[in-house]
């Protein structure tokens, strides 16, 4: 089983308008309010391409109830540690006309220490017996980057590998305490790092305790660098245009799956070279069908041959 958790989730609001003009009145069809955040869309993902997960979320208020309902009208595996503050609401409106999406994230609520502690405990105990652990989102005032350092620690001194997809000082304390793989994109590794070259940002994370660091780097693909071994860099010849929103949730989706199997993603031996090369196709390919899809976290079948299209590159260091 794959556990994921959302400290911080979200009630995801999306409308699709023809063309989105600051300042006018659009009509627009009804909008789709689904359960959210990111630790949620890698649920969907995963279950999505048939794996066992557990999803794990705070919830409260109405926003908070209305995301239970939908978690439990759409069968995904939850367990959700209830707070007082209504949980956040998040609203993506994607511009069908430019295939460009504009996104309002509420910071979301304070947890209360009690509630912080409740969800640390819910994730570790239930994280114990997991193949891995997928810890996504920003984190809420109350469960920040030293709450979250010490749940990887907890998680990675039990032996399973954990993923963490945060912004902000969360991403320095995830490396920090030892966190498997992290997932940061161009903007947040540059921000964490101070670093502006991508290969530069994702080597100075695994200075500090990563084994592995995969940079989504947009319509540019990604890059998967681990401690030792040529870091690989995958991406899709060709933009694709659509809802961008929870692409990257894709990509921890399939980080999660490499690590739930076993695979060794940061050594120089061979064997580490094919799975990065491997989990570089998949998590381009996964995050591509994402951006075809009209809502986040969900995937396609019908897209599994983009896979064939993915670019794979070594990268020599030696060379650059
Ligand atoms: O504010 P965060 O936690 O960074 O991001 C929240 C969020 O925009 O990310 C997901 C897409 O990745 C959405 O479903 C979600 O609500």
């Amino acid at each position: 089983m794959i556990l994921t958790v959302t400290p911080n989730p979200a009630v995801d609001l999306t409308w699709h308008v023809d063309a989105l003009e600051p300042g006018a009145t659009h009509r627009v069809p009804t909008g789709a309010s689904r359960a959210g955040g990111k630790g949620l869309n890698v649920a969907r993902v995963l279950r999505a391409t048939g794996h066992d997960v557990l999803a794990v979320a705070t919830a409260g208020g109405a926003t908070g109830d209305e995301l239970r309902a939908d978690l439990e009208a759409s069968g995904l595996p939850h367990r959700l540690v209830p707070t007082r503050a209504a949980t956040r609401r998040t609203v993506a409106i994607v511009d069908e006309r430019v295939g460009e999406t504009s996104i309002l994230n509420e910071f979301g609520a304070a947890l209360a220490s009690g509630e912080a502690r409740a969800l640390a405990e819910a994730a570790a105990e239930l994280g114990r017996d997991a193949d891995a652990v997928a810890i996504s989102g920003s984190l809420p005032p109350g469960f920040g980057p030293d709450e979250l350092g010490a749940l990887v620690e907890r998680l990675v001194a039990a032996g399973v590998p954990v993923i963490v997809d945060t912004s902000g000082p969360g991403v320095l304390a995830a490396a920090s305490t030892g966190a498997t793989a992290l997932k940061p994109n161009r903007e947040e590794l540059a921000a964490a790092t101070g670093l502006a070259d991508p290969l530069d940002g994702a080597r100075s994370l695994l200075a500090r305790g990563a084994r592995v660091v995969v940079v989504s780097l947009g319509a540019e693909g990604l890059l998967v660098v681990g401690r030792d071994g040529a870091p690989v860099r995958a991406r899709l010849p060709r933009v694709l245009h659509g809802n961008a929103t929870g692409a990257g949730d894709a990509v921890v989706a399939a980080i999660a799956v490499s690590l739930a199997d076993g695979d060794d993603l940061w050594s120089d031996r061979g064997a580490a070279a094919d799975a990065r090369a491997r989990l570089a196709r998949r998590a381009t390919a996964w995050s591509a069908s994402a951006v075809l899809m009209p809502l986040a976290g969900e995937l396609s079948p019908d897209h599994a041959e983009l896979a064939d299209e993915v670019r794979i590159t070594m990268i020599d260091e030696d060379a650059e």
